[in-house]
């Protein structure tokens, strides 16, 4: 187990809730923007005249939720719901800027643009589309409600744009973000599997095993760790070739699978030595079933040594339990392998 200057940050288990919260923070300076820009409008251009008051209101009941949001940090999960709020309320306030400033032909109606970003960046191309409906059917609302004058060819040709536009940017971002994620997905697949048996890789097992650990502190609940290594695979690799050896890492990684809760954990350790750590088991739940295993090997070639250590029985420690279990494994190996040795156990309990 790695200690305290171990070198490595732990893995992120969960990429998109990673990047959701960096474009939260995206989806924030968007929102200001806004509302800079409509400021500006107001300041520079002057206000609308018989909508200045309700303006105003908007203006501030806006900028307030987006600094409400941004301060309770409302993404702490990944709540895409609320993202989909954000940009609902943000349409919702560019239709009525554009209809106080009856700005719907102008170059201001390509504010909407902000909400196909936000809603692109955050939840995806089915949305997103969703979203350039949704603004359509704001266009068309304020064609209805504005001058009936207004509804020519050209100003229906502007908003024809304007949607194209919408489209291929929000389908551009939504299938970039999309490529980041099968991406980050794919690094953490590689950075936490080891590529041979397709098993958990040290480091994973590592950061997975300490909230297990805490968890069971937490709650007192027993768990078990166990060391496995195969006996003789340099035998097989020097007389067999490499292959077989591969091979036979390859059938001891299923049957550990096989054997293993879903709860459980289950990694590739290094080289020929693998790790188990089974929640809600105490030692004897341990031994026996790694008895099992070891019954289910007896007619194949493959043979390997157990240790086993369990929270809270042999250690309090993560790190004091591993090096116990791993110990356990060496007096199985010393006895002649294919065996299992739980920690106190001045002998080591022979299978058959
Ligand atoms: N085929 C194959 N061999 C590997 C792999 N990783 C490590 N090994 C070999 O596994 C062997 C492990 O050697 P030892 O630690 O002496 O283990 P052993 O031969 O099983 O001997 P005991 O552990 O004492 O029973 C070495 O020869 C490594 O080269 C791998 O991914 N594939």
């Amino acid at each position: 187990m790695p200690g305290q200057d171990d070198p490595l940050p732990p893995l992120v288990w969960d990429p998109q809730r990673v990047q959701i919260r960096g474009f939260t923070t995206g989806l924030y300076q968007i929102e200001w923007l806004l509302v800079m820009l409509v400021t500006f409008y107001l300041v520079a251009l002057g206000s609308p005249g018989e909508g200045e008051g309700g303006m105003l209101l908007a203006l501030v009941a806006y900028f307030g939720f987006s600094l409400m949001a941004s301060q309770l940090r409302f993404f702490g999960d990944r709540q895409r719901w609320l993202l989909a709020i954000h940009t609902w309320v943000m349409i919702s306030f560019i239709t009525w800027f554009l209809y106080s400033t009856q700005g719907v032909t102008g170059p201001l109606a390509s504010l909407y643009l902000l909400a196909v970003v936000t809603s692109a960046l955050t939840l995806g191309v089915q949305a997103t589309l969703l979203e350039v409906a949704a603004i359509a059917a704001c266009y068309l609302l304020l064609f209805q409600l504005g001058d009936a004058k207004l509804m020519t060819p050209a100003n229906l040709a502007l908003v024809g744009s304007n949607l194209t536009v919408f489209l291929i940017v929000g389908y551009l971002i939504s299938a970039l973000v999309h490529a980041i994620q099968v991406s980050n997905r794919l690094l953490l697949a590689m950075a936490s599997q080891d590529p041979l048996t397709g098993l958990f890789n040290r480091r994973a097992f590592d950061d997975l095993a300490r909230p297990i650990h805490a968890m069971a502190q937490r709650s007192q609940r027993p768990y078990s760790m166990i060391v496995i290594d195969m006996d003789g695979l340099k035998t097989i690799n020097d007389g067999l070739g490499h292959d077989a050896g591969d091979r036979a890492l390859v059938d001891l990684a299923q049957r550990l699978r096989d054997c293993a809760r879903s709860s459980d954990l289950v990694a590739r350790y290094g080289g020929d030595e693998f790790v188990l750590l089974l929640p809600d088991t105490d030692a004897d739940g341990a031994r026996s079933m790694m008895q099992r295993l070891l019954v289910s090997v007896r007619e194949s070639d493959l043979c390997f040594s157990i240790g086993v250590a369990s929270y809270p029985e042999h250690g309090d420690r993560l790190e004091q339990l591993f090096s116990h279990a791993d110990r356990a494994m060496y007096r199985s190996k010393a006895s002649g392998g294919s065996r299992v040795s739980v920690q106190d156990q001045a002998q080591p309990e022979e299978h058959e």
